[in-house]
């Protein structure tokens, strides 16, 4: 099968050399696309890749009827409309560190040219000013640096701040008074960076939250001079209110990589003296680029040719050694899902989930987004999957539990799903049994073993001599082989079940013959 990819912004030809090696993959490079051209030629395609200029747009996603894949050549992903590419079961993955140290050494070149007045002197000496008075600064030693975000690049901007004998003093939400501690700088809240810092580099991503965090009310807060650096994400400074603060003189200099709309020419930011800017560069080096095409190119090839991507943004990453552990049972979690919601046949209101045994000492969570995508699979067909299977439950007012227990009802590993309708509740438990693969062990209170594969009768009888038999000749007159036949029952003469793998699908009339049997009070047939 052939995959049609595009690539809609600049990325480094190095790093698409993963895809350019792949087999089947058609790679379409165009970085002239409008948004209205590109809504319109999406549908064409499996895979697109940008950096921060598309705009993925909900409108985009909703014509992207055979899109699998976002990737995105850097760490923002606020181009990208996340919700709308998990509502339509599109994984979004990003390269999370090949930019870091970019971004980092730009910021650090951002500090110093505001410190220095280096733009702005550049300027006047290229248009044969030759001004030393107007252009003194000040040093960085011994000035007090605030980070505002303390991941990746707030973490490298901190050590080369330190080595410019600076005192950096952060705000993050993870950050501890003893993280702090452990890598030589001071802790403070939100509004203590703001009040003690001489300059202020902010490094979290767009967000909600982080929408205007740096506001008319934050400027307020911060020393009178203060400097200002922005490498994230325009939005995360109120243009308006950092216009403000320099005309007040409240803040000294800004140094802007990113903002509110890119890309321009005209801002009324840069007419002021005290503003520096580049035009979002912040990752604009040639190993920078390099490294987030191919990390990202490498996951956009995994996900295609059915591996797991290394860094998914709408799906929790799982460390390699637990997704070893817990990978074989992808399979038998989907095949419950399945089967239960076969033998259900009615609205589901709430899914528990049970680990047992080994299952109740890992992480779990893509077992039940297995577990939920094979009992949404019967009623919504391809169309769920493990990007969307958690979310379309939501929609559909489903609620979804999980409990974990060490005890495995002598089984070391036993997968219990359990589901609540209207008339009550109805369960499954499966195991993997080591060497001989996925095994339906339990249907409601029945005990049983059946390989979760192929076309599976479930009979619900009367116990009672004779009707084993009447059930085989009736399925012999249809012509249906039986694979294998299991059965239990509550006790003697009470409720029964029997469990047929058959090697053809019953049809409609044979289930009817079937249920019309004196002893037999139900008959589901389930493909597996
Ligand atoms: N100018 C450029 O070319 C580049 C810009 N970026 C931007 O830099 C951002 C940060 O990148 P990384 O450090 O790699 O991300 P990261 O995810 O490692 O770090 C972000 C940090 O911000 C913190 N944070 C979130 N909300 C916060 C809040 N309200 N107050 C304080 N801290 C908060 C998070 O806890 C996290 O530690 C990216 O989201 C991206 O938008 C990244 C690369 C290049
Ligand atoms: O693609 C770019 O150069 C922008 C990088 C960036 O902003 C990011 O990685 O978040």
């Amino acid at each position: 099968m052939a995959f049609n990819i595009l690539i809609s912004d600049p990325l480094s030809e190095e790093g698409i050399q993963p895809l350019r090696d792949a087999e089947d993959m058609n790679i379409v490079i165009d970085t002239t696309l409008t948004p209205e051209e590109l809504a319109d030629q999406i549908g064409a395609y499996d895979a697109l890749l940008v950096r921060s200029q598309t705009q993925v747009t909900r409108e985009v996603i909703s014509k992207a009827s055979k899109l699998k894949i976002i990737g995105r050549a850097g760490v923002g992903v606020d181009n990208i409309d996340l919700d709308a590419a998990t509502e339509h079961g599109i994984i979004v993955v990003n390269a999370p560190n090949g930019n870091t140290n970019s971004a980092a050494e730009h910021t650090m070149a951002m500090i110093m040219s505001l410190s220095r007045n280096i733009p702005q002197a550049y300027h006047a000496l290229k248009n044969h000013k030759w001004d030393r008075k107007k252009f003194v600064g000040v040093e960085l030693k011994n000035k007090t640096l605030g980070v505002i975000g303390l991941g990746r690049i707030g973490t490298e901007v901190t050590v080369r701040a330190k080595g410019q004998r600076m005192n950096v003093i952060a705000y993050d939400p993870f950050l501890t008074e003893e993280k702090a501690d452990k890598m030589g700088i001071g802790y403070g809240t939100i509004q203590e960076v703001l009040e003690k810092a001489d300059f202020i580099t902010i490094h979290t991503p767009l967000l909600k939250e982080t929408k205007h965090l740096i506001n008319a009310s934050a400027f307020q807060q911060m020393k009178t001079g203060v400097q200002i650096v922005n490498c994230a994400r325009g939005g995360i400074i109120d243009e308006e209110a950092l216009y403000d603060a320099i005309v007040s003189k409240k803040v000294a200099g800004a140094a802007l990589d990113v903002f509110e709309e890119e890309p321009f020419v005209d801002h009324k930011l840069l007419d002021l003296p005290e503003v520096i800017a580049t035009p979002h560069l912040g990752a604009s080096t040639f190993e920078a680029q390099e490294s987030v095409a191919v990390d990202v190119s490498h996951d956009v090839v995994r996900f295609l040719t059915g591996d797991l991507v290394k860094n998914p943004v709408n799906l929790p990453s799982v460390p390699n050694d637990i997704m070893n552990r817990i990978e074989p049972y992808f399979n038998l979690a989907e095949k419950l899902g399945l089967f239960l919601i076969g033998l259900t046949g009615e609205v589901v209101e709430d899914i528990t989930i049970y680990y047992s045994g080994d299952l109740s000492e890992v992480e779990v969570a893509p077992l039940t987004r297995n577990t939920v995508k094979g009992l949404l699979k019967r009623h919504l067909g391809d169309h769920v999957n493990d990007v969307n299977a958690l979310y379309l439950a939501e929609q559909k007012g489903i609620t979804i539990n999980e409990s974990k227990t060490s005890k495995a009802k002598g089984f070391t590993n036993l997968l219990k799903v359990e589901v609540k309708t209207k008339s009550g509740k109805r369960s499954v438990s499966g195991t993997l049994l080591n060497g001989l693969g996925p095994r339906i062990v339990k249907v409601d209170n029945y005990s049983v073993d059946v390989t979760p594969e192929g076309h599976i009768v479930v009979i619900h009888h009367k116990d009672q001599p004779g009707v084993i038999g009447r059930m085989g000749s009736l399925l012999a007159q249809h012509q249906i082989n039986i694979a294998t036949m299991q059965v239990d029952r509550s006790d003697i003469g009470g409720d029964a079940i029997m469990l047929l793998r058959v090697d053809k699908h019953l049809g409609k009339e044979g289930l009817s013959e079937l249920k019309a049997l004196n002893e037999i009070y139900d008959v589901t047939a389930i493909d597996l």
